[in-house]
């Protein structure tokens, strides 16, 4: 049997780690802002109209069945989720430089996409380290490490400003050894909610290409942070455009609500040049080999529902109001927040809560404030201050800005 020195007991994941301590307090006021999953203002989960009516075509289908998808995935989905990320008139599709693979969610597809490069990234020129921004999504460590893929840190935020530390970011990158993997937030950067800037993204994408470095894009939250589909995709479609090869890992579990159905894509996008559409099939029959291994063929259900949407106008559309609703209701939370706690007067500013987009504010309160929050006033967060801005509504932000207001007297 296994030793314990050969298997040690592992440290329980801290985000699922909350989420179960959440659960099992009895407190009548406690408040969820941990996981980062939408809630409505009755602090319930949200299962989008959109999401209601396909789920309605796919069990009103005479011919649904349980059978196995192809090891690509459901065709109609990641056509459409490639059209999606890169743009329907997007030059890479065009070329057939995209190869689509669905994927267990953004995780499986970032799984993937490590463990392709972990087989394959052995060109001329190329450097196996991964850089992760500090902070980043907790999950994002392990993934790269688990396939055996050292990783490196580039700098992100700034403290004292609570914004984006560009220059440390680009001085890091710009210091990495040529041909490095780097792993970019499309848009809703977790834990922090602090994008690039337009000019920004156009400025790494120039350092990027004169290090030759490999972009490894992360979009869980597209339509989730601006409310805007192709706004939230501006970052990949300028590294697209400025032709780099990269790779891609979509999400649809925020901005579909498929959370548990696990719905995701993997793109990889080959350099413009006469033999792109070569590599790209050459590409995606390697993917195939890997997928089948891990997990053989995706799973079907999220997948037509999300299909669904996509491939009709109509409920694209309704889609799009759904998004809508979604990133407004966190936005207004965000003024409300802000605004409670400078009526409070409670020390230090708090602009970063609305300067930053996305399902996360990164507070800045520290470890024992948080603590503090949870064992007094039975608010949850990340330990490293992240608050899931969709856990608050009209009936607990009054109370959420008062215990804040509290613990950082
Ligand atoms: C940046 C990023 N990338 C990928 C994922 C993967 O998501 P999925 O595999 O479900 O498609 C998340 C989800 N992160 C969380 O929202 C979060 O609270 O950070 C939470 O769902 C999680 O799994 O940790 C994420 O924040």
């Amino acid at each position: 049997s296994f030793p314990a020195e050969v298997v040690p007991q592992a440290p329980e994941d801290p985000l699922f780690g909350l989420m179960r301590a959440y659960k099992a307090d009895p407190s009548p006021n406690k408040v969820d802002l941990g996981i980062g999953a939408y809630r409505d203002d009755n602090a319930k989960p949200w299962v989008l109209p959109v999401v209601k009516k396909a789920d309605e075509i796919v069990r009103n289908d005479p011919e649904a069945n349980h059978e196995y998808l192809p090891i690509a995935g459901l065709a109609s989905l990641t056509s459409k989720a490639a059209e999606l990320v890169f743009g329907a008139s997007s030059p890479a599709l065009a070329e057939k430089r995209v190869a689509s693979v669905q994927a267990i969610s953004g995780t499986g597809a970032l799984h993937l996409g490590a463990l392709f490069l972990a087989k394959f990234y052995k060109i001329a020129g190329a450097n196996r380290t991964v850089y992760l921004s500090n902070p980043t999504w907790a999950n994002h460590h392990q993934i790269f490490t688990n396939v055996g893929l050292p990783i490196a840190s580039y700098p992100y935020f700034d403290k004292s400003t609570r914004g984006l530390d560009f220059e440390g970011m680009k001085a890091t990158l710009r210091d990495a050894p040529d041909g490095s993997i780097v792993v970019l937030h499309a848009c809703a950067h977790n834990p922090t909610g602090v994008d690039p800037s337009p000019e920004q993204w156009a400025e790494l994408a120039q350092l990027l290409k004169e290090k030759r470095h490999f972009p490894f894009f992360d979009t869980a939250y597209q339509g989730f942070a601006s409310g805007d589909l192709d706004r939230d995709a501006s970052s990949i479609r300028l590294f697209v455009e400025a032709g780099f090869e990269l790779v891609v890992a979509q999400s649809f579990a925020k901005n579909f609500g498929l959370y548990g159905q696990r719905a995701g894509c993997f793109h990889y996008v080959a350099a413009p040049a006469p033999s792109a559409a070569e590599t790209t099939t050459r590409v995606a029959s390697q993917l195939a080999i890997l997928q089948r291994s891990e997990i053989s063929n995706p799973p079907i259900y999220g997948a037509k529902i999300a299909s669904i949407v996509l491939n009709d106008p109509a409920l694209f559309a309704e889609w799009q109001d759904n998004l809508r609703t979604m990133s407004g209701r966190i936005i207004d939370m965000r003024k409300q927040l802000r605004s409670k706690l400078e009526e409070l007067g409670t020390p230090g500013t708090w602009n970063h809560i609305t300067d930053q987009i996305g399902m996360f504010s990164f507070t800045g309160l520290t470890e024992p404030q948080v603590l503090k929050l949870r064992e007094e006033y039975h608010i949850y967060m990340t330990k490293n201050g992240r608050i899931s801005m969709a856990g608050l509504n009209s009936r607990n932000v009054e109370y959420v800005a008062k215990a804040v207001d509290k613990v950082v007297r």
